[in-house]
């Protein structure tokens, strides 16, 4: 029998055990029901695996594009950036919502069903929200914001390559945000296409059992790739008859012993190595399989999906369901769209997001708990019976007004996009976002009103009246919203006025922008041109924060700073090109900082000048000094009239307010006019000092392990003239005057970003790897970890930080072919000859790496780098650094 879409075919499964499951109601409220069927999730991997190959394929196949784009021609949907399209790369992580199955848009929405023991959930359409993201290093930063909205997450990898340096570290990051995550192994029609290596490596290298649900079919056994073995249901799937891949043929088991039984072998062996590990894992599998008299093969497909969701969800999670196919050959992506309805979860079942209000932390629940439990019952503050009452009230995010928030928001991602203009993409993680609604941004402390709402359908864009909690839906007409801002909407906020409650300071899932290591000069090319430069920039700024502007206010000169070299690249291309800004671009250069050596007394500046027509007038009094080098992260402070705040540059900025506490920051203080609080002032002053911090005395550098210390009296530095840029204005030029008595006084010294160095290489070419690292780079290895530490003797046993998983215990079928070189030692364990190297570089060294790594490697070697900290130079290497820079291409 031939079929259109398999999936229509295995609605029922026989009725079998009654173990207890998680019950999804769809009789409950309309906007459970609605949550229940909707799914957030993004495709993770290492560059060029077939992320946007395979997203191609699930919108056309969801029936939202009616043709496959195509990343080699450059028609894809989701790499819509010119650069993106030129490049074949994806650096702008795109959004796009579509419906799994499809759906008639006319049919009435189907509900869940109460139980899902005997029906699927892939079997009634759902919503969802696809985020791809970028695989380059380059752009990780970009891939940790689109992390943070993600329910679940596809990892994509290329089964020739297995799993490569970046995936590693995309997946790691994306287990510190706990969110479950299924394999699919892509590109099996290559030549050297290895299945098993790479369900090897994902156990060794991504430390989870791999619990392979598919098995990749070759024709004759060891010809082309065309279909996969469906080891959940028991069958056989061949893509054949349309080239669209749009016809699944399947196979009964029985079919399959008939016509091919070494497959139909291979599949009862994954089958039982399949409820085994489950059974490992998951309590109610063991019932099952009691309960089918140890008969792996007799326990119904929708069980297993079922145990495996639970295993999913998992915290951590420590089995990893693998699915097998060839986007570019359009196989296996539609029963990955399954088991992403399947085992990903809804946004019902994740953990509640952490916020921070006034440097307090907790979580949205505790907040919003806290306020109602405020509202109803006072008496709720001590420890009672309900223990989210005591959580909240004892959270320190406990805030009565809290009751007033209607929405809180997180704008994860903008874009400048031509034709609708800028796109702000939100997640909605409490109540909803309406249209009309006045926006409170918690880091801008501005408002503004949400005009249109938008629903993003691959190339389609449709208006909705609200975005409802759990959902992804873009706002358009926003003015001054960024990526990564905090939005609220609060019963009674105007469009001048703030929310009460130390509100103004919520902020959703905060993340900290790792200091950027490269920079370039950007002058425009005439005063006309200065406008237009400087409005695209913005732009860019607002859909990028990793990216950081600086003016030299000697020079004129802007810089821009990014976290590497393709990063400023493509920002370069974006403003000339996409923005046609006219405007002369330096060499990329390494960002380099500058240190002091000595401290300095109190210097007090009073600023008495017009501003923006206006009389303006504040004093600051500021000192600095050498920090420690070790970058932080904001921590409260125990003291209400002190607040710190600390930089990944190393700079700690502290700031005394002794007639101002934090413990009533709202309230307004006899030394405050009613136009300031202390929030606003605090940020005045980061502001002013981190500009100030932007541009060193010696060689122009930003400052780094830098301390800032300021003193602010209300009594005496508020004037009645005194505006929050006042303040900022002031504290910049108490700060600069500060950092050039220091200078003079004894000179600052420069340092270089050193970066975290993890190179993946091949036995052989470990020698000259390390030497060429620890001589010809000045590095220093600080680890060789290769595969042949990972044995515990089989348990799998979790060290505290990672499951080491020996990989003699993980059950793969036998490849028919190896790839060039990489064998697959089955029987003591994977040795594929991978050893890994961890070392300490300065980054100056480390450009252009990449092709000597292949030269010394055979190609094979890989590399993977992040930013260490930064290091003191000595004074030879400081002056052949500062003689090779500031040059014009
Ligand atoms: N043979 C084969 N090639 C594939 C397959 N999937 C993707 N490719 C090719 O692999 C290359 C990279 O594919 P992309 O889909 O751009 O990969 P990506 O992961 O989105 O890459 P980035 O956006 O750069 O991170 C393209 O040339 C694709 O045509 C596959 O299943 N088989």
């Amino acid at each position: 029998m031939q079929l259109a879409w398999i999936w229509c075919t295995r609605r029922v499964a026989p009725r079998s055990v009654g173990t207890c499951r998680r019950l999804l109601s769809s009789q409950a409220h309309p906007q459970h029901s609605q949550l229940s069927k909707t799914r957030n999730i993004g495709i993770i991997a290492h560059i060029d695996a077939g992320k946007t190959t395979t997203t191609e394929r699930m919108l056309y196949y969801s029936g939202h594009t009616r043709r496959i784009g195509d990343v080699d021609e450059g028609s894809t949907v989701t790499d819509f950036l010119p650069a993106e399209r030129a490049r074949g790369i994806t650096i702008q992580s795109a959004a796009i919502t579509f419906n799994w199955p499809p759906s008639d848009p006319k049919s009435v929405p189907q509900d869940l069903p109460s139980s899902f023991d005997t029906t699927l959930r892939s079997s009634i359409s759902h919503n969802v929200n696809l985020i791809d993201t970028p695989g380059h290093a380059d752009f990780t930063f970009e891939v940790l914001r689109s992390l943070r909205v993600l329910d679940g997450a596809v990892c994509i990898l290329d089964g020739v390559a297995g799993v490569e340096a970046q995936t590693e570290k995309v997946w790691t990051q994306a287990g510190h945000y706990h969110i479950p995550r299924i394999i699919f192994i892509n590109k099996l029609d290559r030549d050297g296409a290895a299945f098993s290596r790479t369900v090897k490596e994902v156990g060794v290298r991504l430390h989870g059992w791999p619990a392979v649900c598919q098995i990749p079919w070759w024709k004759g056994g060891s010809g082309e790739f065309i279909g996969v073995g469906d080891v959940v249901h028991l069958r056989g799937m061949l893509w054949r008859g349309a080239t669209d891949g749009s016809q699944i043929q399947p196979s009964s088991l029985q079919e399959l012993e008939a016509n091919n039984p070494e497959f139909a072998e291979e599949i009862k062996k994954a089958r039982i190595a399949l409820v085994e590990l489950l059974s490992e894992h998951d309590d109610g599998m063991v019932e099952l399989f009691l309960e089918h008299d140890e008969d792996h093969l007799a326990i119904p497909g929708t069980q297993i999906v079922e145990s495996l969701r639970r295993v999913v969800l998992q915290t951590p999670q420590t089995v990893i369901p693998i699915f097998a196919g060839a986007s570019f050959r359009n196989i296996g992506v539609q029963p990955l769209l399954d088991a992403v309805v399947d085992l990903l979860p809804t946004p019902l079942e994740r953990p509640e997001p952490e916020i921070s209000l006034d440097h307090r932390k907790g979580t949205l629940a505790e907040l919003l708990a806290g306020a109602a439990s405020a509202e109803s019952a006072p008496v709720a503050k001590t420890k009672g019976k309900n223990a989210k009452t005591t959580a909240a009230a004892t959270s320190g995010v406990n805030v009565p007004e809290a009751r007033n928030l209607q929405a809180c928001a997180l704008a994860f991602k903008v874009v400048n996009d031509a034709k609708r203009g800028i796109l702000v993409y939100v997640r909605v993680y409490s109540g909803s976002i309406d249209r009309g609604s006045i926006l409170f941004n918690t880091n801008l402390l501005t408002a503004e009103r949400a005009p249109r709402l938008l629903k993003m359908y691959a190339n389609d864009a449709v208006e909705v009246d609200s975005i409802q909690v759990g959902q992804i839906g873009v706002i358009t007409g926003l003015k001054h919203a960024r990526t990564g801002d905090t939005l609220i909407v609060y019963k009674g906020l105007t469009t001048r006025t703030q929310p009460a409650g130390g509100l103004a300071s919520l902020q959703l899932r905060p993340i900290h922008v790792p200091p950027p290591v490269f920079f370039t000069s950007i002058e425009p090319n005439s005063l006309s041109e200065q406008k237009h430069v400087l409005d695209s920039l913005s732009i860019l700024l607002r859909e990028d924060p990793s990216l950081q502007l600086s003016t030299d206010e000697e020079s004129g000169q802007t810089h821009l700073a990014g976290m590497g070299d393709l990063h400023l690249e493509i920002a370069r291309d974006r403003l000339l090109n996409d923005f046609k800004a006219k405007a002369r671009i330096g060499k990329i250069e390494i960002g380099y900082r500058e240190t002091p050596t000595t401290s300095t007394t109190p210097y007090t500046h009073t600023l008495d000048r017009t501003i923006a027509s206006k009389p303006a007038k504040a004093t600051a009094v500021a000192s600095i000094s050498p920090s420690l080098p070790s970058p932080q992260q904001d921590h409260p402070d125990q003291d209400p009239y002190k607040t710190t705040y600390t930089s990944e540059d190393g700079n700690i900025i502290t700031i005394t307010h002794p007639t101002l506490s934090l413990a009533s920051p709202t309230t307004t203080s006899s030394h405050l006019p009613p136009t300031l609080t202390l929030p606003q002032i605090l940020t005045s002053i980061h502001a002013g000092a981190s500009a100030a911090l932007a541009r060193g005395p010696l060689n122009h550098f930003p400052l780094a392990n830098t301390a800032v210390d300021i003193h602010f009296d209300a009594a005496t530095h508020i004037h009645p003239e005194t505006t929050p840029t006042a303040i900022s204005t002031a504290t910049r030029a108490a700060v600069a005057a500060s950092l050039r008595a220091a200078n003079e006084s004894s000179a600052n010294v420069m340092m270089e970003p050193v970066m975290r160095v993890t190179v993946f290489v091949n036995e052989a070419a470990l020698g000259s790897v390390v030497q060429d690292l620890s001589s010809a780079r000045g590095g220093q290895v600080i680890s060789l970890d290769g595969g042949s530490e990972e044995d515990d003797g089989g348990s799998g046993v979790d060290d505290g930080e990672v499951l080491r998983i020996n990989p003699a215990r993980i059950y793969a079928p036998p490849d028919p072919f190896t790839s060039g070189g990489a064998a697959v030692d089955v029987g003591g364990g994977l040795d594929n000859g991978q050893r890994q190297i961890v070392a300490r570089v300065p980054l100056k060294e480390m450009v252009g790496y990449l092709n000597h790594l292949r030269a010394l490697t055979g190609g094979r070697g890989t590399f993977v780098m992040g930013v260490d900290g930064f290091e003191k130079m000595g004074s030879q290497r400081q002056k052949e650094v500062l003689d090779g820079m500031r040059e014009f291409v």
